[in-house]
């Protein structure tokens, strides 16, 4: 990349530091459809920013043995995996009564490190978040994660979700986004984007996979839980959640329909209802509101053609083999 092809990819990224953008510059680099650029940094492609707040935190990032760490690729079911665990760990205070989830919002209360904490400033105060243990989330695939953790017991949980319906609701996303009818046009270019793999944290099969593996390697660590299970299994995803957490349901509390409550608490349509989230903006400055859709499973097939969705299985099929992933 020159020089003035990177003058021009700052003009909207004006507080990137130099030696962040003397990084950019061996990069490999990509243009997206709306003009934005990417690189590419240990495999996974980022919005400059974002990669100089994953760099911060690489670099500054101290953890604590009790962190955890929900993990997705965008649009795999974050919101509720984040609101699940939030509702898991808060449980015994003072039952579901005047719950955090009440007052913020999932995102509010799991923070983004690239997308929130290190986006803001290279050493955020992480001193007086509002959980304990602290929550964080993240998009970053798992060895760029992992770099300041080295030997820390924190917990990660990883949420995936099948790449066609994260297609479909990442196309939604956007042209909510932009308070636009979602356009054909617009899903044609992010079906091709996923297909290379040269779309913002994909690509999608090598994020997937890192976590895939860290699982099967370090599993006291690392859980790999699947959007479709929790929509299918809820309640025994939910347990054993709480068992990967360190929080398991007692007796007691199965019997008192304690699962019961959070499931319905972190259902789409109660926390969609919530004031918080009608009418919250994030830190992002989106509406809280945007991130609850329909939540089904196999809405690809109400928007996807034939062509596309065969494309995409080709793709996915090839680069999972020998993994052991059923997706
Ligand atoms: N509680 C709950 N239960 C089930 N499904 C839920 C829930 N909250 C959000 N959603 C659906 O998740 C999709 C948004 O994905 P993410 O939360 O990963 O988005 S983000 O990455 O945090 O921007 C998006 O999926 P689609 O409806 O298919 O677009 C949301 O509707």
């Amino acid at each position: 990349m020159n020089q003035s092809e990177l003058l021009r990819n700052f003009g909207d990224d004006e507080d990137i530091r130099p030696e962040v953008k003397s990084l950019i510059s061996s990069l490999p680099s990509y243009t997206d459809v709306e003009g934005k650029k990417l690189c590419n940094y240990q495999g996974c492609w980022y919005y400059y920013k974002n990669l100089q707040a994953v760099l911060d935190y690489q670099k500054n990032f101290k953890p604590l043995d009790t962190d955890i760490i929900v993990t997705s690729y965008p649009k795999s079911g974050t919101t509720w995996l984040k609101a699940l665990t939030v509702a898991l760990l808060q449980r015994s205070e003072d039952g579901l009564q005047n719950h955090p989830l009440t007052s913020d919002s999932p995102h509010g209360l799991v923070p983004f490190l690239e997308m929130k904490l290190y986006l803001k400033s290279s050493t955020p105060d992480l001193t007086n978040l509002s959980s304990s243990p602290r929550l964080f989330s993240t998009h970053m695939p798992l060895h760029t994660l992992r770099e300041p953790l080295k030997d820390s017991p924190c917990k990660i949980v990883y949420v995936c979700r099948n790449v066609k319906d994260v297609i479909v609701s990442l196309w939604h996303f956007r042209s909510r986004i932009e308070n636009k009818e979602a356009e054909r046009s617009k899903l044609e270019s992010i079906v091709e984007s996923f297909c290379k793999g040269v779309n913002n944290y994909g690509p999608f099969w090598d994020n997937v996979l890192s976590y895939w593996k860290g699982s099967l390697e370090d599993p006291d660590h690392v859980l790999f839980m699947r959007y479709e299970d929790l929509k299918e299994e809820p309640y025994d995803q939910v347990i054993r959640l709480a068992e990967f957490l360190g929080c398991p349901f007692t007796q007691e509390e199965i019997h008192s329909g304690s699962v019961e409550k959070i499931l319905d608490l972190c259902s789409l349509d109660n926390l969609r209802n919530l004031d918080i989230n009608k009418s919250g903006i994030a830190w992002n400055k989106l509406h809280h509101s945007i991130f609850f859709r329909k939540g089904e499973v196999d809405d690809w097939k109400n928007h996807l053609t034939t062509e596309m969705a065969d494309k995409i299985d080709m793709i996915i099929h090839e680069k999972f083999q020998g993994s052991g992933l059923r997706i």
